[in-house]
């Protein structure tokens, strides 16, 4: 049963920062549960504000329904109880509307919908889609605005009137004119968070547009970075945020932008070289090359994320 209430889930989750956990693999491309709740109670021990388990970072779009469930399971079993985990519920329809009946029963708080497979979106198909979703469970529901799932800010209200609920716009589109009017519709009875890669780099000027809050895939392997970068962002301190972006954030987009995916790879790149391995990504993403790796230890050392580190962990 969850503990929070849809509406108090968007209350908790929107003046925290959201953390998208890694899904752990071994090196056959099984899931790694050892590895995967150590990695969990590691993230919430930290002050975050939710888990979004089997997320984009979590490489949800990997998982089969019951490995899903599985990583749902293994999250909702680990992370510290005052840490909400939400799941997420992806593919066709009655997939997604499974993977919200199953992230219900295994105790998450709240689903977050990501865009549906391939095919081009109708926005009375995406009403459809959503609605399916959030007839199918209690918990709260988030919907994802990237890809082939673009809502119109009418589809969001319409979603808004009719489900109490969904509780959340999750944006990785990054269209100023879209949010504006989502926002200028909905208010106050949606939260909002941001989720382009990195989302550290458009965190300052998407706050002016509703969105308290993002999902920090660099949370990962760099918490108290990242927190730190939230807290600047949230006392809109520019030049906190200018200083953490030419020291860190900027850099580090500069090798993820290397390859297609790396958005995800990076991450389980990171958490290697502060030797906090969650192993490989799955196919279709690739991983970093000892190159990239290489690169990537540099620019943690040089920010000053890896100072205990005297030995480098990337081979
Ligand atoms: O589903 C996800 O993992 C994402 O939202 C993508 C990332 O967390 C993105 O916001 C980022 O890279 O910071």
């Amino acid at each position: 049963m969850a503990n929070y209430l849809p509406q108090e889930l968007a209350d908790h989750l929107k003046d925290g920062l959201l953390s998208f956990p890694a899904t752990a693999f071994t090196s056959d491309l099984t899931i790694d549960a050892d590895a995967y709740t150590d990695h969990i109670a590691w993230q919430s021990s930290f002050d975050v504000a939710g888990l979004f388990a089997a997320g984009g970072t979590g490489e949800g779009f990997s998982l089969t329904p019951a490995e899903a469930k599985e990583v749902v399971s293994l999250a909702v079993s680990t992370s510290r109880q005052e840490v909400p985990v939400l799941a997420s519920a992806g593919g066709a329809t009655a997939q997604a509307v499974q993977n919200a009946i199953d992230a219900e029963a295994v105790g998450a708080e709240g689903l977050l919908v990501l865009p549906p497979y391939l095919t081009e979106c109708s926005q009375d198909g995406l009403f459809e889609h959503v609605s399916a979703i959030c007839a199918a469970t209690k918990i709260g529901v988030i919907v994802y605005n990237r890809a082939n799932a673009v809502y119109s800010p009418e589809t969001v209200e319409r979603l808004a009137d009719t489900h109490e609920n969904f509780i959340g716009f999750k944006d990785a589109i990054g269209d100023i004119e879209q949010l504006t009017k989502v926002y200028a519709r909905t208010g106050d009875r949606l939260f909002y968070l941001g989720g382009l890669p990195t989302a550290e780099v458009y965190a300052l000027p998407l706050l002016q547009l509703g969105m308290s809050t993002y999902s920090s895939a660099m949370f990962n392997f760099a918490p108290e970075f990242a927190l730190d970068f939230y807290s600047a962002v949230r006392r809109q301190d520019r030049a906190a945020v200018t200083e953490k972006l030419n020291s860190f954030v900027l850099p580090y987009s500069k090798i993820r932008d290397r390859v297609a995916g790396y958005g995800v790879s990076i991450v389980k790149g990171g958490l290697k070289v502060i030797g906090r391995d969650c192993g490989p990504v799955r196919p279709p993403l690739q991983n970093l090359t000892q190159t990239d790796l290489r690169d990537l230890e540099q620019v943690l050392a040089a920010a000053g994320i890896q100072l205990d580190r005297t030995t480098s962990a990337v081979a």
